[in-house]
């Protein structure tokens, strides 16, 4: 029999909370419990300054849900519950738009939530985070397409291992090409690479728009956009044009990296797109047989940013040879190894963005993704 949320409620009403002397469910801390297949996330809601005291909380938490028959896999987060301050609380899921003198953000039809995963440098992985993101959205339930906006470089077609024209559907619509369960589309599909790097900022726009609307995505919770690198004006039109729940931002710890990731946040504030958070790409490197962790690009650079600028830090992720390997081949290590230590951050991320997503869900209400 598969593993149900009730299952794991059960499990995690086990676990008692030292300070209040109440169960984590009856305590009312656990949120966005997501089951699929066997492989359990959810978060512990708690005071972000308690991060390290809840520690072994947390771990707890994710031995009892262990314990259950059928149980492959299992992500608690902490996030800050909704009385902290501004500063720490995850962002709404629902953007508050800047009114636009230009034609505004179109919904896409079935697709409940937008996420930019964007940076402010290339090269820093923010592809790479993007499709990882993706599958590890998907292991957590839900249903997921991705967008390859990075009409410059387009990777996502190599990445997930995919070739070929898409389909065009009785609607006239371009249908996406599917791989581990992920819906995809990419100017990749249609051009070769060298055509999309000459293009105008016009002939760009209109491409994306195209992608956006032209596209039968179908029933998606989320379609993640992997943005076209910088800060520029087509980045800026997108973001007024599409209709974004919120962006997650990747920056490398160097200092030359995170002034762009800075550039990043404000473009996303302008327009009044919460920033879901910053994720720290080749955070360290750590020596297989000892462990040793050498911190190649400075050290913690990312999460400064973010308590500088009063942004969530969603999570690091290292410098690992079989990442870069399984983007080469088409084989992302979360398609093909989901449970490995390898792909652990990207699951934690997706936990930490899922949690943001379903905030007004959790144990008490029926999830709900909001981009109205
Ligand atoms: N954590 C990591 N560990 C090992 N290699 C990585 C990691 N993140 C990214 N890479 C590798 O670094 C290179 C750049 O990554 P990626 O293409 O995702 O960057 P990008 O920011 O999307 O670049 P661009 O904006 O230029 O498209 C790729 O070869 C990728 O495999």
């Amino acid at each position: 029999m598969s593993v149900t949320r009730e299952d794991v409620l059960k499990a995690l009403s086990a676990v008692t909370e030292p300070e209040t002397g109440k169960d984590v469910v009856s305590a009312g801390i656990v949120q966005g419990v997501v089951v699929k297949n066997g492989n359990i996330g959810f978060s512990l809601e708690i005071d972000p300054k308690e991060a390290e005291a809840k520690e072994p909380l947390r771990r707890a938490c994710e031995e009892a849900v262990k314990q259950i028959k059928g149980v492959l896999s299992v992500t608690a987060v902490l996030t800050a519950h909704s009385d902290t301050p501004s500063s720490s609380r995850p962002a709404p899921a629902a953007p508050k738009r800047a009114p636009s003198a230009q034609a505004g953000p179109q919904n896409i039809p079935g697709v409940k939530a937008i996420v930019a995963v964007a940076s402010g440098k290339g090269g820093v992985g923010k592809s790479t985070l993007a499709v990882n993101l993706a599958l590890a959205l998907g292991h957590l339930g839900m249903k997921v397409g991705l967008l390859d906006a990075d009409i410059y470089g387009p990777s996502v077609p190599r990445m997930m291992g995919l070739s070929g024209k898409p389909q065009v559907s009785k609607e006239k619509k371009l249908l996406p090409l599917e791989a581990y369960g992920i819906k995809t589309m990419s100017i990749g599909y249609m051009v070769d690479d060298s055509t999309a790097m000459i293009w105008r900022g016009p002939m760009v726009q209109s491409a994306l728009t195209q992608m956006m609307s032209e596209v039968d995505w179908g029933e998606l919770d989320v379609l993640i956009v992997d943005f076209p690198p910088g800060t520029g004006d087509a980045q800026l039109t997108m973001v007024q044009r599409v209709p974004l729940a919120g962006a997650v931002i990747v920056s490398t710890p160097q200092e030359i990296a995170l002034m762009d990731a800075r550039r990043g946040i404000a473009m996303f504030e302008k327009t009044h797109v919460p920033v879901f958070g910053i994720v720290q790409n080749m955070a360290y490197y750590e020596a297989p047989g000892s462990g040793e962790k050498t911190y190649i690009f400075g050290e913690g650079g990312a999460k400064r940013v973010a308590e500088e600028l009063h942004a969530d830090f969603l999570g690091d992720v290292p410098l690992v040879p079989e990442i870069r390997a399984g983007m080469d081949e088409g084989k992302p290590i979360v398609a093909t190894d989901p449970g490995s230590k390898a792909a652990a951050p990207f699951m934690d991320i997706a936990t930490r963005l899922a949690a943001k997503l379903y905030e007004e869900g959790g144990t008490k209400k029926p999830p709900k993704i909001s981009i109205s």
